[in-house]
């Protein structure tokens, strides 16, 4: 669910038609296991057929073999019986077996192919969309389809057919009779709708729920040095018991449901059940029916006590199963957006010279009213290195996050060399930028892994080169060298060794086009001076983008670019602006920022 509908959803009208058709639509799913299932439905039913025969042969057993005492008859039936209780508990055993693997290798595929489809959505879905949401859905809403695809579906088909071949059964055995139990769906069905309407409502709210616990679970233990420093854990704690809460009582509500529509399913056999025993009773005390098969009559009828009593639990499944459908589809239908053109390029790294413009760049973010990025015309030549100065929130990551295309310009274009960005392929242009974010993130996986994420063929000398250029060496001294595990996000390090690291990730395999976000923001002075140093040796050859906040940084830059207000008002040498430009000091050297007009553009 988008951040913005954080909270309780308010299910429309056909949010039951919608969410059943998108149940529907997952049969795909079941396409490659189509074998497996006809095997367990087919076994399943014979298991029923199996159980089935028993109260016809006792029929035949009291009205033979006891009324007129013939032992070997009894021996025969008796025989028979037992047989038939082994073939169901064989074609049992197939059936469970089979059912397992399958849904379990149905709710892999899916969990698959949802985990590509968030990868291929682009940064801008992924800041609307809480990720405990996204959690929820790929773990619990995937459970709670593979319970149904394994149990509720296969029960649902199953319990339909025993009792269309019970009152089958019945109807032969006694017209009338049968008749009378096969009325008692009118009030089952009626009971269903009812109970189906109210819990898919429930569920849904459950199900979403869920996701708003699982963002705060997972926000508090990303921030908890912020929320332990601030001392807000108890604030944290009331509110996780509100949300923990308001899960609660949906939860009780939808076993309120469930109790409710359970007893009314038991209800229903039972009152038709004592109805035949009455009149079963008297038909049997006017010689109208055997007591032998009135035991057949009642037996069948008892067979359809679990069926019925079950609907309950299999509605609220196939409800749940479907809401689950629902909040899948929601991200499987999110078209990706940043996707290669049809005649998409890919552009090799040896015939890239680098020379990068932004052409008339506008940039607004989905759902803003007012652009962050208003006609940028900015050149950076093949070698150079220019770097981005502004004030906070100015709107200087975003113009870099344009390059790789984490996000596609709104208006005007973005060129390498001639080449519109949009016309290369997503794979080329990737592997063309090396790319270091504001915020290192590391990944829980190995430091080797982490650092070769980008390029993933690098040798032991271009690791060992592009760490000594970060001043990362340290990455050899951790316990186990390159292949430590970096805790979840890299935490177990500092901030400094982070940033290095993710420095060292960004240059690695020599990329054409360099885009920093502040590389040297958290280095003590010593470090920065030598990762200046070797930074700049890169540099010479590369074509760079820096967003840069020190004055010491600058100095990395051939050219300084001053973005204000989301426009370029200034390009020049380091020196010059600062001579020149009143704005361009007042946002490095914090003096007092000049009356608008006073900037050059
Ligand atoms: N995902 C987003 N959705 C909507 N608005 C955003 C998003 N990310 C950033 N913004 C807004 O865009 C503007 C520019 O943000 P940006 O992060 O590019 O600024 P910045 O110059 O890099 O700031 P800083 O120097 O503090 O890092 C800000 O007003 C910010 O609120």
């Amino acid at each position: 669910m988008p951040a913005q509908r954080d909270g309780d959803p308010a299910p429309r009208a056909d949010g039951r038609v919608r969410s059943l058709r998108n149940l529907w639509r997952l049969r795909r799913y079941l396409r490659p296991y189509a074998p497996a299932y006809v095997l367990l439905l087919l076994a399943a039913l014979a298991a029923t057929g199996a159980g089935l025969a028993v109260p016809l042969v006792v029929q035949r057993v009291v009205d033979g073999p006891i009324a007129r005492h013939d032992p070997a008859g009894l021996l025969r039936l008796g025989g028979l019986t037992l047989l038939l209780g082994l073939v169901e508990a064989v074609l049992i055993f197939i059936r469970r077996w089979s059912q397992s693997s399958s849904s379990v290798g149905m709710e892999a595929t899916i969990r698959a192919d949802l985990y590509a489809h968030l990868q291929r959505l682009p940064a801008g879905f992924h800041d609307r969309w809480q990720s405990g949401q996204l959690l929820s859905r790929a773990i619990s809403d995937l459970s709670v389809l593979r319970r149904f695809l394994s149990f509720g579906l296969l029960f649902l088909v199953l319990n339909v057919v025993t009792y269309v071949a019970v009152v089958i059964l019945l109807i032969r055995l006694h017209g009338p009779l049968g008749l009378l139990v096969a009325a008692s769906a009118v009030p089952l069905f009626l009971i269903s709708r009812r109970f189906g309407r109210h819990y898919h409502t429930s569920s849904r709210r459950m199900q979403d729920q869920q996701g708003d616990v699982a963002t705060l679970v997972e926000e508090t233990a990303q921030g908890l040095r912020t929320m332990k420093a601030y001392g807000r854990g108890p604030e944290l704690a009331g509110r996780f018991a509100g949300r923990a809460r308001a899960l609660h009582d949906t939860g009780v509500a939808k076993g309120a449901l469930l109790a409710g529509a359970s007893a009314l399913f038991d209800l229903v056999p039972n009152l038709t059940l004592g109805a035949t025993l009455v009149g079963g009773a008297t038909l049997v005390a006017r010689d109208a029916l055997t007591i032998g098969e009135l035991v057949a009559f009642v037996s069948l009828q008892l067979m359809l006590i679990w069926p019925v009593q079950s609907l309950g639990w299999i509605i609220a499944n196939g409800q749940e199963a479907a809401t689950a459908a629902d909040r899948i589809q929601e991200v499987l239908d999110t078209p990706p957006s940043i996707v290669d053109a049809p005649d998409a390029v890919p552009l090799a790294r040896s015939a890239v010279r680098g020379r990068l413009r932004f052409e008339g760049v506008s940039f607004r973010y989905p759902g803003s009213a007012e652009p962050v990025l208003r006609d940028i015309e900015l050149t950076v030549e093949p070698g150079e290195t220019l770097a981005l100065v502004g004030a906070t929130g100015c709107g200087k990551s975003t113009l870099l996050s344009l390059v790789p295309r984490l996000h596609d310009v709104t208006g005007g274009r973005i060129t390498l060399d001639g080449h519109d960005l949009r016309g290369v392929r997503l794979d080329a242009l990737r592997r063309l930028v090396g790319v270091a974010f504001e915020e290192p993130t590391l990944f829980s996986m190995s430091v080797w892994e982490n650092l070769t994420l980008g390029c993933p063929d690098a040798t032991d000398n271009e690791v060992r080169a592009a760490l000594a250029l970060a001043q990362a060496d340290f990455a050899y001294d951790l316990p186990w060298g390159l292949a430590t595990r970096v805790g979840e996000q890299g935490l177990s390090l500092s901030g400094g060794q982070r940033q290095r690291l993710a420095l060292a990730r960004a240059v690695l395999g020599r990329p054409a086009l360099l885009v920093l976000d502040d590389p040297l923001s958290a280095l003590d002075v010593h470090t920065e001076a030598l990762v200046e140093a070797a930074l700049r040796r890169v540099l010479r050859d590369t074509t760079a983008l820096l967003v840069v906040h020190r004055p010491s940084t600058v100095a990395l830059a051939d050219r300084v670019a001053l973005l204000d207000g989301g426009r370029i008002t200034a390009v020049g040498r380091h020196g010059d602006l600062l001579a020149t430009v009143p704005a361009y000091r007042a946002v490095l050297a914090a003096e007092p920022a000049p009356a608008p007009g006073l900037v050059r553009s």
